[in-house]
């Protein structure tokens, strides 16, 4: 299904968090959502899924608008994957995913067969059946990560939101994770810090900095060592992995930076990050 995030702006207590940012997410693409530590990411992703009314701009799921559709409406369209979830520690994985099920459910019914293929389904996706009847808070971060992941994925909608779903996976669980997000027919749009995986897995970038779009296209079109330059302040050079043909990133060091007497600056405009 296919997600317009139309001219969204996001104010918060005065502060425009997300300024005019527009992109489309084709049906069953995979964009990631790259930018700095406080670029906006998080922010917009609240809009996405519903939990943050913008304060102009819309985002559409599908052609409707998500704030014209019920929250049941829009739990059968949207996933969501945070980064630190809270969740009942005494539960188990497979009751945890089994939550996944519940904008399936009519009041008062009982689990169905297709609730638990489902739930089936996405424990065995996620690699999680080692640990499925084992509580929560027993689990490593990494192995919770997993589980919120098999959550969304037996919720079985159309369109996945993650917000930085890598944290506190080792490296080959955060290759896995984002091939199989990659490969789900679900239209995904996944916050990264890792600019790596995300050139290499995700099938349009849109690279966010002070609450705007700085760059938006194919990994290839956006990885660049100048935004890379402007937006994180790191050098880098893009070359292509020997081992597996996709984009590669070689980060090199931070760019000093210049301070230009910020006490003079006009109010309301921002000084570059880097000059
Ligand atoms: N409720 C709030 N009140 C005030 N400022 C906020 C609020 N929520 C977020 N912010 C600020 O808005 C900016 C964007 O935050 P956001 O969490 O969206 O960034 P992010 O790109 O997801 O960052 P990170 O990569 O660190 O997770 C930050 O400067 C943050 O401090």
């Amino acid at each position: 299904m296919r997600v317009e995030v139309d001219q969204v702006s996001i104010d918060v207590h005065g502060s425009t968090l997300v300024d005019c940012v527009s992109f489309v997410a084709p049906a069953g693409a995979t964009v990631g959502l790259l930018g700095p530590n406080g670029s906006g990411k998080s922010t917009l992703l609240r809009a996405v899924y519903r939990a943050h009314r913008p304060a102009s701009g819309s985002v559409r799921i599908g052609g409707e608008d998500v704030w014209c559709l019920r929250a049941r409406e829009a739990a059968h369209r949207t996933a969501v994957v945070l980064q630190e979830e809270q969740r009942e520690f005494e539960f188990s994985a497979r009751e945890t995913v089994e939550l996944g099920r519940i904008p399936h459910r009519r009041p008062g019914r009982r689990t169905q067969g297709s609730d638990e293929e489902a739930v089936g389904r996405a424990i065995e996706l996620c690699g999680i059946g080692e640990y499925a009847d084992r509580p929560l808070g027993s689990l490593s971060g990494g192995e919770r990560q997993r589980v919120a992941v098999a959550r969304a994925i037996a919720q079985e909608t159309p369109v996945l939101v993650m917000d930085e779903p890598t944290n506190h996976l080792d490296v080959l669980a955060q290759i896995e994770l984002l091939e199989l997000v990659s490969g789900l027919a679900t239209t995904t749009i996944v916050a990264l810090h890792d600019l790596g995986l995300a050139a290499a897995y995700c099938d349009h970038l849109v690279v966010l900095d002070r609450g705007r779009v700085a760059a938006s296209g194919r990994p290839e079109t956006v990885m660049t060592a100048a935004l890379i330059a402007e937006v994180y302040g790191v050098t880098a050079e893009i070359g292509v992995n020997p081992l597996t043909q996709r984009l590669a990133v070689h980060l090199g060091a931070a760019i000093p930076r210049t301070i230009t007497n910020p006490v003079v600056q006009p109010a309301g405009r921002k000084e570059p990050r880097h000059s």
